[in-house]
């Protein structure tokens, strides 16, 4: 019996944990999987208040499934995956450090604990959070697979909801197909590719509209509906792409439409936007993104390894200061310890064009 831990389930790991388990448990389940949820207080409360039931909404909403904890273990002890074969790691990546330090301990500590090899699977947004899972745990019998999750999820009580369409991306390796047909089981299915890291910048770019969606606190889709936030995103990703090329780093879509096609889409005209959006992606209207849910929850963001990681790359290669996504790496700083300053496109795009140089 498999044994699958997620460390970190808030909402895109305790939907993972969960989807596997609807889709691997009970009647006519070709496998039987053993899941260990490893999260926070809050999600031991409304597991307990929902009387030990998760519930999953996938994003067409033809299946909400419940999942009863007879099969799964809720717990704030990273102990409890001591013996779990394959690890799923979905903390934010502010968090890698401290639970790849955790991670090597109880390996040290329990040597063998599960079978001769261990899988840990990064399930995070960035780039950086495999290598440093891989440099930190230095243990030949772990391998490190980098991975991208490439939708959202809304977390609300014990209902975790996936609110766009989108698989999971993950890089081949020891268990990955194990993983991948578990998964795929659940209802997620995983693209499994020897090298990732080109995707991983193609999620990024997806990714920059996170900062204008938590400056505008408000939900994906009413953001869409602002030609100003368009704007505003699509000025990001161009900023980035143009950082990322000269700087030689390779970008992939991990999804079916051009990665370049992007920021071209998010600069139509409302009438062709709404035409064209549907055939992109599907996104449900209560969908929000991570980051925004991070501020709503008081929580520091991803900013730094997002739009930062333009800035930092931009630093390295001694390239100009891309300015959009250095004033949203501000600006989401600030709403850190203030909240979402719920700001409109104009408001936003004011602020990401550079005041004219002074005349001498
Ligand atoms: C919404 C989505 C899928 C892309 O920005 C995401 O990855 C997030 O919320 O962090």
């Amino acid at each position: 019996m498999p044994h699958v831990g997620v460390l970190g389930a808030g909402a895109v790991g305790a939907y993972v944990g969960a989807r596997l388990l609807a889709g691997n448990v009970g009647e006519g389940a070709v496998s039987d999987l053993k899941v260990t949820l490893v999260g926070r207080e809050s999600l031991l409360d409304a597991v307990e208040a929902n009387g030990g039931v998760l519930v999953t909404h996938t994003i067409a909403g033809e299946r909400a499934d419940h999942v009863q904890d007879d099969h799964f273990v809720v717990t704030k002890d990273v102990g409890a995956l001591a013996d779990a074969e394959i690890i799923l790691v979905a903390v934010k990546a502010s968090h890698t450090e401290g639970v790849a330090k955790q991670l090597r301990d109880l390996f040290a500590a329990s040597p063998g604990a599960a079978g001769p090899q261990r899988t840990i699977i990064s399930l995070q947004n960035g780039v950086t959070n495999a290598r440093i899972l891989r440099e930190i745990i230095n243990d030949e019998k772990v391998a490190v697979l980098a991975g991208s999750v490439v939708f959202n999820v809304v977390w609300a009580g014990a209902d975790f909801s996936q609110t766009t369409s989108g698989d999971i991306v993950v890089q081949d390796g020891p268990q990955a197909s194990l993983f991948g047909r578990l998964s795929t089981r659940g209802g997620i299915p995983v693209v499994v590719q020897p090298d990732i890291t080109a995707l991983q910048y193609g999620k990024l770019l997806i990714n920059l509209n996170n900062a204008v969606n938590a400056l505008a606190g408000i939900p994906i889709l009413d953001c869409f509906k602002d030609p100003g936030l368009r704007r505003s995103i699509a000025l990001s990703i161009y900023e980035a792409i143009d950082v990322l090329s000269r700087a030689g780093i390779p970008i992939k879509s991990p999804n079916k439409s051009s990665i370049y096609m992007l920021p071209r889409l998010f600069s139509l005209p409302d009438c062709l936007f709404r035409i064209v959006m549907p055939f992109v992606i599907k996104i449900h209207p209560k969908a929000k993104t991570s980051m925004l849910q991070d501020l709503e929850r008081g929580r520091t963001t991803e900013i730094d390894l997002l739009n930062g990681e333009i800035v930092r790359v931009a630093k390295e290669h001694n390239l100009e200061e891309p300015f959009v996504n250095a004033t949203l790496v501000r600006l989401v700083k600030e709403a850190e310890s203030r909240g979402s300053p719920k700001m409109d496109g104009e408001q936003l795009l004011s602020l990401l064009s550079p005041a004219p140089k002074a005349k001498h």
